[in-house]
């Protein structure tokens, strides 16, 4: 388990991290989401000892990372990619990790496998393309097994297919019963990843959730209604209800009433239905709702969901 509690980093006059607490729990994906400048790699490097806090701590199992006996063993982090050294082969890399960690040589070979890099051990990690670098920086996180694992922005500039690779594999390693953090300002592909949510704007927690309640907290559900009888429906919800309707092209979209409860009027109704869905709220707008009405904020969600679409294209 991860802990932050009351971690608080100050760089001069700016405040990176403000009094931050929140848990990360294992066997789940956890993503660590806000926009560029939220202070998440600062959290991070406070997690792995990398920066001193100005307050507060951020603990590992209890444990400041400094105290950890093993720390490679306990915890593994990918903070960036392309800190190997250029020249070094991706086999010769964590060699050297390995043995600098006292972590036997022959988990070389079993890291290299599991990212799926035992073709090209022996050549030139500055050869590599960011995809592969990526593995090979998450081959040196599991070099010594650890119950827990960092991964700071892991598919950013990834194509489709290494984003779809990292999301599978962090789900292994969940699965696998380890604590597992990945922070993104990637909205979309965090839902899409992450079972859990912390989310962080400006050094401060916004919210702390399943990915599912944080959507269902923050945005309102609806359900779409399509009916030739649309009018007769309108008028039987307004006699019936407190319902909020308004009209979405050639549908009526209710909120304050499930699926079920529309169902059920319309029938007593006598109204024929073609459509009656219950629409989902997406992170995007839930992020949106959460972070307020900051306008820095909405310009680097405009950023965060532009490069999502350029990710995807
Ligand atoms: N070493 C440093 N010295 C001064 N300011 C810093 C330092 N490191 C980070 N900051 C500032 O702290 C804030 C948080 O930065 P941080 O890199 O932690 O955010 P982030 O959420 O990881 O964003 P990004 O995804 O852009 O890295 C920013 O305003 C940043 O400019």
């Amino acid at each position: 388990m991860i802990e932050a509690r009351g971690l608080t980093k100050r760089y001069g006059k700016t405040l990176a991290v403000n009094d931050l607490s929140f848990t990360v729990q294992p066997g789940r994906v956890t993503g660590f989401l806000g926009p560029n400048g939220a202070g998440k790699s600062t959290t991070m490097r406070m997690m792995l000892g990398l920066d001193n806090p100005t307050s507060g701590v951020a603990l590992i199992d209890g444990k400041n990372y400094r105290e950890l006996h093993n720390p490679l063993r306990k915890i593994g982090a990918l903070l960036d990619a392309k800190w190997v050294h250029p020249n070094r082969s991706a086999y010769a890399h964590l060699q050297w990790m390995a043995v600098s960690n006292k972590i036997p040589v022959r988990r070389v070979d079993e890291v290299l496998e599991l990212v799926g890099l035992t073709a090209v051990a022996k050549k030139r990690a500055g050869g590599f393309s960011l995809g592969m670098s990526q593995r090979l920086g998450i081959a040196g996180a599991l070099l010594g097994d650890p119950e827990i694992l960092l991964f700071d922005e892991p598919v950013n500039g990834l194509d489709p297919e290494g984003i779809l690779w990292i999301r599978k594999f962090m789900h292994r390693l969940a699965d696998e019963g380890r604590t597992v953090l990945v922070s993104s300002h990637l909205l979309s592909e965090m839902s899409l990843t992450a079972q859990e949510l912390v989310v962080i704007g400006r050094g401060k927690l916004i919210a702390q959730s399943s990915t599912e309640d944080f959507i269902h907290a923050a945005t309102e559900n609806t359900v779409k209604v399509r009916s030739p009888q649309a009018s007769k429906l309108r008028d039987a919800l307004m006699r019936t209800t407190n319902a909020t309707l308004r009209d979405d092209a050639d549908a009526l979209v209710v909120s304050g009433l499930d699926a079920a409860q529309i169902g059920e009027i319309a029938a007593a109704n006598q109204v024929v239905l073609h459509e009656l869905s219950p629409q989902r709220g997406s992170l995007e707008e839930a992020f949106m709702q959460l972070t307020g009405d900051s306008v820095e904020y909405h310009t680097e969600l405009a950023q965060a969901v532009d490069q999502l679409v350029d990710v995807n294209r």
